[in-house]
């Protein structure tokens, strides 16, 4: 029995059967079968009023588009609603413009259109979508006739023939995972459930529309006892919060704000079930003088021996690796130890607004680090500048549009923010508070598994270890740890069934009808090269360059001087987190509402927090820090001497 994930404890579905580790990563919730369901009937609906003119539509798509694109009679079912009574996205949404705090689920952030960012919405989309009928089917036709193998993709161009072992990269493995952390606070998108609202079983050599597997390719000398790789497609969305007829569209389950969503979850039953109610505090377990997060029920992880429970958070895949699990943990510690200092300056604040206004100061210095420390290191300085994520060193940003949909695109959440799998480590370091390494950690044994955080100095050692160690180089080459061998297990006839995360997220984009490569360089204005001479290496697969799926093409770019990725995806990941910044009402340099705002001194402080700074804060035995933990061999401080953020501009 297995619930449906973290962050939608409200809504709670049951499986009856043992689950993959792929259904354990992937969401569903009670809301996204709803929504499902519907979207299904409407999209049926969508194809009967089609199916008359569908020559006439394949013929005028030709024409106007030479590709994929829905037609113009597809465009004019978004006019028509469908005929659902209970289209749920607007529904019972109550703004108090008054509020000093963000809501737990993202509404209300847009005053005019309090949808926007919430959790259970869709996603928006940066191009229309290029599903093969225009409407549902996945993407699995190219220019050049039928799309290569997902899996013959990977095998060619994302695999990697030895370990990984070349490495051009300064950056940390406490920068991959701290990304992955940052896309749990933005992305988990609903996954598909039949009509009992159950994951799907997809079989191997079984056609299900609900199914998209990878069949097993002639070059796959390594997955023999596998006949495919079963991939269930993931739930329907309405493309509009209107629930118009058109496009079968995607659910985002959590709040694509930069709200901290993945430690305080995105729905207020969640949030609750985190919450101690008293001093502000989040519940927490103590074993041998270390906070610890509190603790799923039994069956939620692969080892759960009683005592070895995975750690409850406010989403659902915390426990994917333990480096993950022990940022949660940081962040956590944090929020207790903010809450309780707040407690003593202001004794007279109760739980309530000792919660808010802990849960905003966290949120700030996180924001203060993804602007401040992650993305230049990740875009290289000049993209950084130029398109307006550096944070200022002093004064209120006063950008905020409210014309700006702060959601995220569904491309950015299918492919680009994706780029980090790369990137990441086939093993994880344990090492001592002072450094010394003394435990190497294959990822398998850490991933859903929970052992070793209780094992010497658990995950302080886990999460300093990410400090010292590098990651991968973000180019096509994955680790085996994740391209042979993810989430691997025996079924009863003793057969090894395990995934391979390249080919899921070329199947997963083609699943979402998102487009391919060449349309997105086109999309950021960069020259589209019409023969291979750039990505020569591709032509083993792709026989046109108009085909190549928008994940293996992002990462074969060459990385932009001191940058970790190359011009397209530079440019779209700037793009959302432009988005991200200018569209959240409660960014924490904002100083267009009143009421919403920083006081300067507060925000100046803010602005000296570093994520070295809550290393040092979270984890008592700890004695030194490099200044920059997300860079390699950056000058080591005395955690007493950092700077860390002065409460007493809080006192009321
Ligand atoms: C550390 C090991 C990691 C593992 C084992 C892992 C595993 C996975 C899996 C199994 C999925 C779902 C694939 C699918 O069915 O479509 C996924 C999705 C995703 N991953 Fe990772 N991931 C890791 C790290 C990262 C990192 C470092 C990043 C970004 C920097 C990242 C970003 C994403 C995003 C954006 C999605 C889409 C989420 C969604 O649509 O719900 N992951 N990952
Ligand atoms: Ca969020």
């Amino acid at each position: 029995m297995k619930s449906s994930g973290g962050s939608q404890n409200d809504e709670n579905t049951f499986d009856t059967y043992p689950l993959t580790g792929l259904e354990h990563h992937n969401q569903i919730s009670a809301n996204s079968i709803e929504i499902a369901k519907q979207s299904e009937l409407a999209l049926m609906v969508s194809k009967q009023l089609l199916t008359k003119n569908y020559i006439k539509i394949a013929a005028a798509r030709l024409i106007e588009y030479g590709d994929v694109r829905p037609s113009p009679t597809i465009k004019t079912l978004s006019k028509l609603t469908a005929p659902t009574q209970n289209c749920p996205f607007k529904k019972n949404i109550k703004c108090n413009i008054q509020e000093k705090y963000r809501t737990i689920d993202g509404s209300c952030n847009n005053i005019k259109r309090p949808w926007l960012g919430k959790s259970n919405t869709p996603f928006k989309r940066w191009l229309t979508p290029f599903y093969d009928d225009g409407l549902d089917s996945p993407r699995l036709l190219g220019i050049s006739g039928r799309l290569p193998n997902a899996r013959h993709i990977s095998l060619t161009v994302h695999r990697s023939m030895t370990s990984k072992i070349i490495v051009e990269q300064n950056a940390t493995n406490l920068f991959v995972i701290f990304g992955q952390f940052i896309a749990h606070d933005l992305i988990s998108t609903a996954a598909g459930t039949d009509i009992n609202g159950r994951s799907v079983r997809c079989i191997c050599n079984k056609i299900n529309r609900l199914c998209i597997n990878i069949p097993r390719p002639n070059n796959d000398t390594l997955n023999i006892d596998q006949k495919c790789m079963v991939v269930a497609r993931n739930a329907a969305s309405f493309p509009t919060v209107d629930c118009k007829l058109g496009h079968r569209e995607q659910l985002n389950l959590i709040t694509a704000y930069l709200d901290l969503s993945q430690v305080y979850g995105s729905n207020q039953h969640t949030t609750n079930d985190l919450r101690l109610f008293k001093g502000g505090q989040l519940k927490a377990t103590k074993f041998q003088n270390r906070t610890y997060l509190s603790h799923l029920s039994l069956n939620s992880c692969m080892d759960d021996k009683q005592g070895q429970l995975c750690f409850k958070s406010g989403d659902g895949r915390t426990n994917e690796n333990m480096g993950l699990a022990s940022l949660h943990t940081m962040f956590h510690r944090e929020h207790n130890r903010i809450a309780h200092k707040l407690s003593q300056i202001n004794s007279m604040w109760n739980d309530e607004l000792l919660f808010h206004e802990t849960r905003r100061i966290v949120t700030a210095q996180y924001q203060h680090i993804i602007y401040n420390e992650w993305l230049p290191v990740l875009l290289g300085k000049r993209i950084w500048i130029n398109t307006d994520l550096k944070p200022l060193i002093n004064g209120y940003h006063m950008k905020y549009d409210e014309k700006i949909d702060s959601s995220i695109s569904n491309e950015f959440a299918t492919a680009v923010f994706r780029f980090g799998h790369s990137m990441v480590t086939s093993t994880m370091s344990k090492v001592t508070y002072r450094y010394f390494l003394y435990k190497n950690l294959t990822f398998s044994n850490i991933s859903f598994r929970n052992k070793e955080a209780y094992l010497d100095n658990g995950l302080d050692g886990i999460l300093l270890g990410m400090v010292t160690d590098h990651g991968e180089k973000s180019d096509a080459i994955m680790t085996k740890q994740i391209q042979q061998h993810l989430f691997e297990t025996k079924d009863v006839n003793s057969q090894t069934k395990r995934f391979d995360l390249a080919a899921l997220n070329i199947i997963r984009g083609r699943d979402h009808g998102i487009g391919p490569y060449i349309a997105y360089r086109r999309f950021c204005r960069l020259s589209v090269p019409k023969s291979f001479s750039t990505l020569n290496h591709l032509l083993k697969v792709y026989k046109n360059v108009e085909d190549i799926d928008l994940f293996t093409g992002l990462l074969t770019e060459n990385p932009l001087p001191n940058a970790i990725v190359g011009p397209t995806l530079g440019c779209l990941l700037a793009r959302q987190f432009q988005d991200l910044k200018r569209g959240d009402r409660y960014f924490y340099e904002n100083g267009q509402f009143d009421l919403i705002k920083f006081t300067t001194n507060q925000l100046n402080d803010i602005r000296t927090v570093s994520l070295s700074s809550i290393l040092c804060n979270t984890i008592p035995d700890l004695l030194t820090i490099p200044t920059r933990s997300f860079l390699l061999n950056t000058k080591t401080m005395n955690c007493q001497k950092i700077k860390k953020l002065n409460l007493f501009h809080w006192k009321t």
